[in-house]
């Protein structure tokens, strides 16, 4: 279990993480989001003591990582995978973080099992791919089976399978009672990998909650209807003071008026209708609206028939800021790494220039 309590960092003027606090339970994934800058690998850096607080603490299952004794086996983390000595093979890499840290060698032929990495596992770290290097990091994150595992944007770089391996692996190191913090920008992995979200933005937690409470900020209250009488239905529905938006030839985005409501109300005009959708908004839509006045680093506009993106309703400010309530913990026993028989852990291909070692 992972606990932050009034947790902040300043860099000079700069303060990166502004007094947050939030628990990480055992035995489920937490998704870690926040726009670029809103200090997610700075927390992260905080709890394995590559940063020191300016003021409050980070607690690894109840003490500070400092003081453990068997740092490996109690928090696995990948923070940056290109931290790794490019002259030397991946299986070297491993094996001398297995033998400063007193984990037998049999280990590190796992996790490289584990990890797909068993075809390349002998090649000059230099001449690894992103994904490879990725994979080399989730290894060594991984290599002395601890309880708490971070992993700093795992799934940058890695191929679509590559992906679905991840989500297998933070799933099932959570069935087995783990604790696993993920931070990623991508919103619809992070919808099917995580039970639990953290939101930072500019430093502050702006929502701490589970996956389906944070959905529900979303107003979902659009309907898209589609029919060959729009500007009957149109009218209709202005005549009742339903808010009316056009959508391509055939279509309106209805909004305010329940699906039963307005299906009566073509049926009753004698109105067909041959589409209606009630519109559920994605965990990237509520994440957009909620961080809209948080992002540090802006884009400039693309004109707008190029934009795409949420539409949701704007979510209230004051509604983003609650806390979870109690959490479940599961321990699920499970037979060894049935995570990586489920989407297959593909062995990493690719070719390099290095010259194998002996
Ligand atoms: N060593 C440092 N010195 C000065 N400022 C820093 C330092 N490290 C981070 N920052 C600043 O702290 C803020 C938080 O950075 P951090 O890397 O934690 O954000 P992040 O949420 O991980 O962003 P990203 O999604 O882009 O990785 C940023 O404004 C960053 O510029």
């Amino acid at each position: 279990m992972l606990e932050i309590r009034n947790l902040t960092k300043k860099y000079g003027a700069k303060t990166a993480v502004d007094n947050i606090s939030f628990t990480v339970p055992n035995g489920k994934v937490t998704g870690f989001l926040g726009p670029n800058g809103a200090g997610k690998s700075t927390t992260m850096r905080m709890i394995v003591g590559l940063e020191k607080p300016t003021s409050g603490q980070a607690l690894v299952d109840g003490e500070k990582y400092a003081s453990k004794s068997s740092p490996l086996s109690s928090v696995g983390v990948l923070l940056d995978a290109k931290a790794m000595h490019p002259g030397r093979s991946g299986l070297n890499h491993l094996r001398s973080l297995a033998l400063t840290h007193g984990i037998p060698k049999s280990r590190v032929d796992e996790v490289i099992d584990m990890t797909g990495l068993s075809a390349v596992a002998k090649k000059k770290v230099r001449g690894f791919s992103l994904g490879m290097g990725q994979r080399m990091g989730i290894a060594a994150a991984l290599l002395g089976d601890p309880q708490n595992v971070i992993l700093d944007e795992p799934v940058n770089g890695l191929d679509p399978e590559g992906v679905i391996w991840v989500r297998n692996l933070a799933r099932y190191l959570a069935s087995e009672g783990k604790t696993v913090l993920i931070s990623s920008h991508l919103m619809s992995e992070m919808a099917q990998t995580a039970d639990d979200l953290v939101v930072i933005g500019r430093g502050r937690v702006l929502a701490n909650s589970s996956i389906q409470d944070f959905l529900s900020l979303a107003a979902n209250d659009r309907i898209l209807v589609r029919t060959d009488h729009r500007e009957q239905l149109d009218r209709l529905l202005q005549e009742r003071g339903t808010s009316v938006s056009p959508i391509e030839t055939d279509g309106l985005m209805v909004q305010g008026l329940d699906a039963r409501s307005l299906a009566r109300l073509a049926a009753e005009s004698n109105v067909l209708l041959h589409e209606i959708t009630p519109q559920i908004a994605s965990l990237e839509d509520v994440y957009m609206n909620m961080t809209r006045d948080e992002v540090e680093y802006n884009s400039s506009d693309l004109p707008e028939n190029h934009q795409t993106g949420a539409g949701v309703s704007p979510v209230a400010p004051g509604a983003t800021m609650y806390e979870s309530n109690g959490i479940n913990q599961s321990n699920t026993t499970q037979e060894s790494t049935p995570w990586a028989d489920q989407q297959g852990s593909r062995a990493v291909s690719g070719t390099t220039s290095q010259q194998e070692e002996n």
